[in-house]
């Protein structure tokens, strides 16, 4: 495949030196290229095919890196990433030491803020437009935000801030009707009023039509049309917050971009601009199932993505199967998830439970109070809920839930390192952030099996708990239909050693192993963080010389300290070694080989043990 126009665009200077008659080709180029290198490396798809003439028209007009664009989430950023010197890089796309699947500041003076959670873009622009105008500076900020990322508290806390502030922040909306799955909510459905806008077309048209024959009422009628409009289209909700409201525009379409942006840039004080495109633009498959191609796996174009029956059960699946049989068995279960149904294993459950399955959208504070709501009528929410997501909800979830002490678990997914999203979505600090809130119960599974039989314990808990399991699959061990509750706080010995005890806290337990027998110690699998077996601990350490406690989350804070404040409180003195994350961020590369740089691979964690006690 050539590309004769993308080649001589190695920057948004070049692409500015084009004629805007040949941009639909140049983004023809674009989108082909992609195609081609997302469809080797994997990654984040339909969302970039859907944000790619935007992204061309975005450079085009803006003088970046001077003007700021900042991009919500920064999973459609890869058009952006080629256009602005990575071409030659995307082969590197989410690898070690290759380019990140988000804008990272570090990556490139164009990437102007580092993004990953959805929500952030207006806040963050906001901040750029201020503080251009207190350094006197003549620049644009741009915000380019999706309808998904709209529905999340955050943006309208940036929106309602920035509607009344004298700045240059440019807001555009880009509406393609989808989250990851179909996008929800009322702010959905206000957008899509519009979208089927023959409604709207329909009014204006039969108005013009009877008032052409009174003239001097067209111009009365004019206002009568404002005040339609304003009752009709979105435009009058974001102008209710201070916006000038233009749209909505096609998104596709170039020549219309290039103008109305180009327009939109001589404007002053804060502008949002609507602009509709289709996820996964471009690409038959992609525009046929968006959800699907929402993020890929490498795949010949083609065919598109295969179907490859996984060789084992992911924790995601172990859930989603919990919660559809739990369901059968207690008709107080409720499923919420935060806008990612098919990334928390839900799927299942909501054709099985439509009635009982709530899609809350990127809300993940809302998620955690609506559950809370509901617990206090006697129900029982499960908040299904990746770590790095719960992050967003820690207030809701100490002052809605735990202090109320209400029956809601809370059901982490990518908990530990995530692989190649990196550390934007690295599910690290779980166990550090909820140890230490009275009330919790804490537990993290060692395989798929305890996944199942901990969610049962946590769901018969009558207060908050949490089950914390990884992205992907564990050992294989086979996952038992019956479910059978664990003694709260019962750790169990799994090695009989000398020495050296290794407690292990979730899947890391299977490297523990495999070190204790290199060095013939004793190995725990705790299953609780909280509470902790404090009476094995007594005995683990009154039996061995030396402590180790292994977990995949940060050393700081976490269960570690736990184990050490539990043993300071029993006046119980011993040398012990925490394992654990290290107090910085991990980069994006696959998870074993984030876990070993972590020092948390069988090898890892034997040789830690060797090099601290000389062993
Ligand atoms: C706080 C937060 N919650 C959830 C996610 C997971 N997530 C990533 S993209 C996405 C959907 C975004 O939809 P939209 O903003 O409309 O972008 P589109 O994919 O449609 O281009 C979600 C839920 C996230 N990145 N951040
Ligand atoms: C961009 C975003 O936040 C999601 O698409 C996320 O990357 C999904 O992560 P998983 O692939 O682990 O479900
Ligand atoms: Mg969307």
């Amino acid at each position: 495949m050539s590309y004769p126009l993308l080649d001589e665009v190695s920057c948004p200077l070049e692409l500015k030196k084009l004629a805007r008659a040949d941009l639909p080709q140049l983004a023809n180029e674009l989108r082909n290229y992609l195609l081609d290198s997302v469809s080797q490396t994997g990654g984040h798809f339909a969302s970039n095919l859907g944000a790619l003439e935007l992204t061309v028209a975005l450079h085009y007009v803006f003088d970046t890196p001077h003007d700021r664009l900042v991009w919500d989430v920064g999973h459609q950023s890869y058009p952006h990433k080629i256009l602005t010197g990575r071409r030659g890089q995307m082969h590197t796309m989410r690898k070690q030491h290759g380019l990140a699947g988000f804008p990272k500041r570090e990556e490139s003076e164009y990437d102007t803020f580092g993004v990953g959670h959805s929500s952030t873009s207006i806040g963050a622009a906001l901040g750029f437009a201020e503080a251009a105008k207190l350094k006197g500076e003549d620049r644009h900020a741009i915000a380019v935000i999706g309808d998904g990322a709209m529905t999340a508290g955050q943006a309208f806390e940036a929106l309602n801030n920035a509607g009344h502030r004298d700045v240059n922040l440019l807001v555009v909306l880009n509406d393609n009707e989808m989250s990851i799955s179909p996008n929800v909510g009322a702010l959905t459905n206000y957008l899509s009023k519009l979208l089927s806008s023959k409604f709207y077309n329909g009014i204006r048209s039969k108005s013009a039509r009877v008032l052409e024959a009174v003239p001097p009422l067209k111009e009365l009628a004019k206002k009568g049309e404002e005040h339609v409009k304003s009752m009709l289209t979105p435009g009058t909700m974001f102008e209710q917050f201070g916006f000038n409201y233009i749209g909505p525009i096609d998104g596709h379409d170039l020549d219309t971009l290039v103008t109305t942006l180009a327009n939109i840039k001589e404007l002053k004080g804060p502008q949002f601009l609507h602009v509709v495109t289709r996820k996964g633009e471009g690409y038959k498959k992609a525009i046929a199932d968006p959800v699907k191609y929402h993020a890929v796996t490498p795949f010949e174009k083609e065919d598109g993505m295969q179907g490859v029956k996984a060789a084992k059960v992911s924790y995601t699946k172990v859930f989603g199967d919990w919660l559809c049989d739990m369901a059968k068995v207690d008709k107080r279960l409720l499923g919420i998830t935060p806008a990612m149904r098919e990334g928390s294993g839900l799927v299942r459950f909501e054709q099985e439970n439509p009635d009982r399955y709530f899609d809350v959208g990127i809300a993940e504070q809302h998620a955690v109070t609506f559950a809370a709501g509901l617990a206090c009528e006697g129900l029982k929410p499960v908040v299904a809920i990746y770590s790095t997501f719960l992050q967003r909800a820690y207030d809701q979830l100490v002052h809605d839930v735990a202090l109320q002490n209400l029956p809601v678990v809370f059901a982490i997914d990518r908990a530990g390192q995530v692989g190649a999203d990196g550390p934007t979505h690295a599910g690290s600090f779980d166990l550090s952030y909820l140890r230490c809130i009275p009330n919790m119960v804490v537990l993290t599974p060692s395989d798929e099996n305890e996944c199942r039989q901990m969610l049962y314990t946590a769901f018969l808990h009558e207060g908050p708990s949490a089950v914390r399991y990884p992205r992907g699959t564990g050992p294989g061990v086979e996952v038992q239909s019956v479910m059978t509750a664990i003694p709260m706080a019962c750790a169990e010995v799994r090695r009989r050693g000398s020495t050296i005890a290794i407690l292990a806290f979730g899947p890391v337990l299977a490297s523990a192993l495999e070190a204790g027998d290199a060095l013939n110690a004793t190995v725990v699998n705790m299953r609780f963080v909280k509470p902790l077996d404090g009476g094995l601990i007594a005995e683990l350490a009154a039996s061995h010389d030396y402590l180790v406690t292994v977990e995949e989350g940060a050393v700081m804070g976490g269960a570690g300290s736990a184990v050490l404040e539990n043993l300071m409180a029993q006046d119980l003195c011993k040398p012990v070694l925490l394992l654990g994350f290290p107090d910085r961020y991990i980069e994006h590369a696959d998870q074993a080989v984030q876990l070993a740089e972590c020092g948390l691979d069988a090898a890892g964690i034997e040789a830690s043990i060797r090099q601290r006690w000389a062993i």
